[in-house]
């Protein structure tokens, strides 16, 4: 029976063409958890799947070796019965070195399908999870159905000597968010999370066989237009923007900043370019351990009245316009570029930053 009060309710208009249009542009995330050898990543997958709720999640593993395929299997959440399996195939083998381009293609005719919700793809232990992010980065105009949406790096708090290898901190400077993973036999976790803010501004999470992580974990907007909430994390986080602190290796993160000025967006894209690109290159042709590698570059520019999202992934980046009302709620005018990497070069990095910049704030 109807109350007074449903009878004197104003039906809302529903404009069904526009939410239908805002649903066709709703892309699928697709997280890569990375982590060090058993960090404890299929233990997390395994929990989220099981706390999916209904939601669907793609899962596709990266086994070394013979096959060169990924396997992959789909759940529609909340237990073992509802599991399928599928092979995505790839014709040349490991995925964080030679098939990045064949990844995405592989994962959007997965996604395309089985339809899912959300898609995790987990990297084996030594896994580079910079080639794979890259391979995500994908052409606004080729209209992917997929979105990278966070590269997450499982910490192993029981096995703190992991934090030695190369291999475990490059994973660790790629990622934008870190579980803390067994911090119910770790001996001291705070210790390990005073050193990983030595390395990196990445968000930190807690979590027991990945319990309660799926809000967190998921669908974080950390990259693309949605970045919004991770570049106010960013600026939030204590030391980000330090002076400079000397860290324990030569493994650092850098911010530099023109607090108020205008940026001439294509000096900013030629200098992240040839820093980027220059960067890799002298990776590639030298095994120094003093070596300039960049990991990450995130960042906001001001461009006349317009505020821009600078993020970069290994040789990739983009600039892209901040939607007007993203920016204004953002309340400081700064202008800012923070790089995640080995052996870098505050002074060069300021001075450059600045030459991108105009002598007045009216980008004149
Ligand atoms: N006590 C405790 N054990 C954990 C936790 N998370 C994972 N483990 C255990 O750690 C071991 C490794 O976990 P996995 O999930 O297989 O780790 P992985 O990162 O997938 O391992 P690889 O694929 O071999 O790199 C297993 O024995 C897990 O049960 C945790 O939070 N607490």
């Amino acid at each position: 029976m109807m109350s007074d009060d449903d009878d004197e309710e104003v039906p809302e208009l529903v404009e069904t063409a526009e939410i239908e249009e805002e649903e066709k542009k709703k892309k699928i995330p697709v997280t890569i958890l990375c982590g060090f050898l058993g960090a404890g990543k299929s233990t997390i997958v395994a929990q989220l799947v099981a706390e999916a709720s209904g939601r669907r999640i793609a899962v596709v593993t990266n086994e070394f070796g013979e096959s060169g395929g990924l396997e992959s299997v789909i759940t529609a959440g909340g237990g073992a019965t509802t599991w399928a399996a599928e092979t995505v195939e790839l014709r040349n083998g490991c995925v964080c070195c030679s098939v990045k381009d064949e990844l995405a293609t592989s994962i959007e005719g997965l996604a395309e399908r089985t339809d899912p919700d959300a898609i995790i793809v987990e990297l084996s232990g030594a896994a580079n999870p910079g080639p794979v992010a890259e391979s995500f980065w994908l052409d606004e105009s080729l209209e992917s159905a997929i979105e990278l949406d966070a590269v997450v790096c499982v910490v192993d708090c029981a096995y703190p000597r992991s934090l030695e290898y190369y291999e475990a901190r490059r994973q660790i400077a790629y990622a934008d968010r870190l579980v803390l993973s067994k911090p119910d036999i770790a001996p001291d976790v705070g210790k390990i999370e005073r050193r990983l803010q030595t390395m990196t501004s990445a968000e930190t999470r807690r979590a027991t066989r990945g319990a309660g992580l799926r809000g967190w974990l998921l669908a974080t907007g950390c990259y693309g237009e949605n970045a919004k909430r991770e570049i106010r994390r960013v600026l939030d986080t204590p030391g980000a923007f330090g002076s400079g602190a000397v860290h324990e290796t030569a493994f650092t993160t850098v911010s530099v900043f023109q607090e108020d000025r205008c940026v001439d967006l294509e000096k900013v894209r030629a200098f992240l370019a040839s820093l980027l690109w220059g960067a890799a290159e002298a990776e590639r042709s030298s095994s120094s351990s003093s070596s300039v590698e960049i990991f990450r570059v995130k960042g906001m520019v001001r461009a006349g009245a317009c505020y821009y999202l600078v993020q970069g992934v290994g040789e990739v980046f983009e600039v892209t316009p901040m939607r007007p009302e993203d920016a204004r709620s953002l309340d400081f005018p700064l202008g800012f570029l923070l790089f995640i990497g080995t052996n870098l070069d505050r002074n060069r990095l300021e001075k450059e930053f600045a030459l991108c910049c105009h002598h007045h704030n009216n980008n004149k």
